[in-house]
C-alpha cells in the first residue's frame, strides 16, 4: 500500500465577506462570514503528501513548481497539525520527525481572485491531517493558510465563527447545512480577468482595518444581522432573501474597500456593468432571481437556482459576445433557453470578449480522499511532472 495521501478540495465563494483581522499572525478575523462550498468536480486543488525517513527536507511544488517552504502560513499549518497530533498520539515520534513533500496542483488559475488560497489551504491542511492521523476538526489550522481557507474545509453552505478568545480557538467554521439540502442553488462565475490583482486580500483588508470607519460600522451593525438573517434563508430555502443580503453585503465590502485610505478597487466597469444588468434581469423578471457576489477582484458570481440557469446563460451570451463560442461556458452542462422580448431588451450586445468564459458550478461537499492512486507525487516522493 501507498503511504501517499491524496486529497481534492474545493473554493467556497462567500455571501457574507470576511474583510478585516483583530489578529495578523493568527488570522482572526473582526467578523463571522458565510460562504457556499462549491463541487469539486469543477474547481479543484489536488495536493499529495507523503512523510519518510529519508526526505532530506520538507519541500513543496505548486502548479510544477518548486516553491520554497519557508513560507510562514505554510511554517504555521504544518506546526500546527503536528502539534495536534502529537496531543492526540495519532503517529509515533518518529513519524513526526520526518520531512514531508507536498505536491499540489489547481484546475483553475491560482492568486486570480477564484479563491485558490482557500481551495489550496484546506486541500494542504485536509492531506495532512489524513497523513498524521489527526481525528478532530482542523478548520482553525486551514484558517492560518488564509482565513477563507477554514471555510473549505466543509461542504454545503459554512459559517466561520469570528470568536472571541486571543488565541483563536474558537475561531472555526462549521457547516450550516451540507450540500445535499438545496441542491438547486447553482453558480455562474463570470471571469472578467484571471490574472494577478494588484493589492491582495491580505494587504487590502489591513488597509481597511486600520482606516475605514465604515468597517466599523459594518462589524458592529450590518454583519451580526446579515449572518443570522442569512442563515435563515439558507435554512428556508428563501432565494430572494438569500439573494438580496448577498447582493447588499457584496456591495457593501466593495464601500469599505473604497473608503479605506488608500482605497482599494477591485471591481471594474465590467464589473459594474454586471452588477446593472442583474438588477434589470431582477426588475424584468418581477422578483429577485439572480444575485451577484464580488470577492477582492473583477470576477462575478452569480447565485441562482437550478430553473433560471438556461434563461441566464442566454442572456449572458447575447450581451457579452465571445470570439471563441464553444469554450465559452465551461463546468457543467447547461441548456439554453430562448429569451422572451422582454429580457432581450433589457440590455443591448456589448463588444466582444468582456467576459473571458464562464464557469457554470454548483454546491458541493467538502475535502475527499483519492483513492484511485492518482497522487501527483511518484514512489520516490517527488512530483510525477518532474
Ligand atoms: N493548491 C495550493 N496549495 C497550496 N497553496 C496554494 C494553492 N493554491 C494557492 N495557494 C496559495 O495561495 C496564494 C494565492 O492566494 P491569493 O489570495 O493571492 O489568490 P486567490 O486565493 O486566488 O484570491 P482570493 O483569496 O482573493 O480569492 C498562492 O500564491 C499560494 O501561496
Ligand atoms: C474577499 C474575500 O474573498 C477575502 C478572502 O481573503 P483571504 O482569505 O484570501 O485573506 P487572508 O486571510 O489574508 O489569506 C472574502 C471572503 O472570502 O470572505
Amino acid at each position: 500500500m501507498s503511504d501517499i495521501i491524496t486529497v481534492i478540495a474545493p473554493v467556497n465563494i462567500a455571501v457574507i465577506k470576511y474583510w478585516g483581522k483583530r489578529d495578523e499572525d493568527l488570522i482572526l478575523p473582526l467578523n463571522d462570514s458565510v460562504s457556499a462550498t462549491l463541487d469539486t468536480s469543477i474547481m479543484c486543488a489536488k495536493t499529495s503528501v507523503c512523510a519518510r525517513a529519508d526526505f532530506k527536507e520538507n519541500a513543496i511544488w505548486l502548479n510544477g513548481k518548486k516553491e520554497s517552504f519557508d513560507s510562514p502560513r505554510l511554517q504555521n499549518c504544518l506546526r500546527e497539525i503536528k502539534l495536534r497530533a502529537a496531543a492526540e498520539k495519532s503517529v509515533s515520534e518518529d513519524f513526526l520527525q520526518r520531512k514531508v513533500h507536498v505536491c499540489s496542483e489547481n484546475n483553475f488559475p491560482t492568486a486570480a481572485g477564484l479563491a485558490s488560497s482557500a481551495a489550496g489551504y484546506a486541500c494542504l491542511v485536509t492531506a495532512l491531517a489524513k497523513l498524521y492521523k489527526v481525528k478532530s476538526d482542523v478548520s482553525s489550522i486551514a484558517r492560518l493558510g488564509s482565513g477563507s481557507a477554514c471555510r473549505s474545509v466543509y461542504g454545503g453552505f459554512v459559517r466561520w465563527h469570528a470568536g472571541i478568545n486571543p488565541n483563536g480557538t474558537d475561531s472555526v467554521a462549521t457547516q450550516i447545512v451540507d450540500s445535499t439540502h438545496w441542491p438547486e442553488m447553482h453558480a455562474l462565475i463570470l471571469v472578467v480577468g484571471d490574472t494577478k490583482k494588484k493589492t491582495s486580500s491580505t494587504v487590502g483588508m489591513r488597509i481597511a482595518t486600520q482606516t475605514s470607519e465604515l468597517l466599523k460600522h459594518r462589524v458592529k451593525y450590518c454583519v451580526p444581522e446579515r449572518t443570522e438573517a442569512i442563515i435563515q434563508a439558507i435554512k428556508q430555502k428563501d432565494f430572494p432573501k438569500f439573494a438580496e443580503i448577498t447582493m447588499k453585503d457584496s456591495n457593501q465590502f466593495h464601500a469599505v474597500a473604497l473608503d479605506s485610505y488608500p482605497p482599494c478597487v477591485y471591481m471594474t466597469d465590467v464589473s459594474h456593468f454586471i452588477v446593472d444588468l442583474i438588477h434589470k434581469y431582477n426588475t424584468a423578471s418581477g422578483s429577485v432571481k439572480v444575485a451577484y457576489t464580488f470577492d477582492a477582484g473583477p470576477n462575478a458570481c452569480l447565485y441562482l437556482l437550478n430553473d433560471e440557469v438556461p434563461k441566464v446563460i442566454s442572456l449572458i451570451k447575447h450581451v457579452f459576445p465571445s470570439s471563441k463560442p464553444e469554450s465559452f461556458i465551461t463546468g457543467l452542462n447547461s441548456e439554453e433557453e430562448v429569451l422572451s422580448p422582454a429580457l432581450m431588451s433589457i440590455c443591448e450586445p456589448q463588444v466582444q470578449d468582456l467576459i473571458k468564459y464562464v464557469i457554470h458550478t454548483k454546491v458541493g461537499e467538502g475535502p475527499t480522499e483519492i483513492t484511485d492512486g492518482s497522487h501527483l507525487l511518484n514512489e520516490a516522493g517527488l512530483p510525477k511532472t518532474e
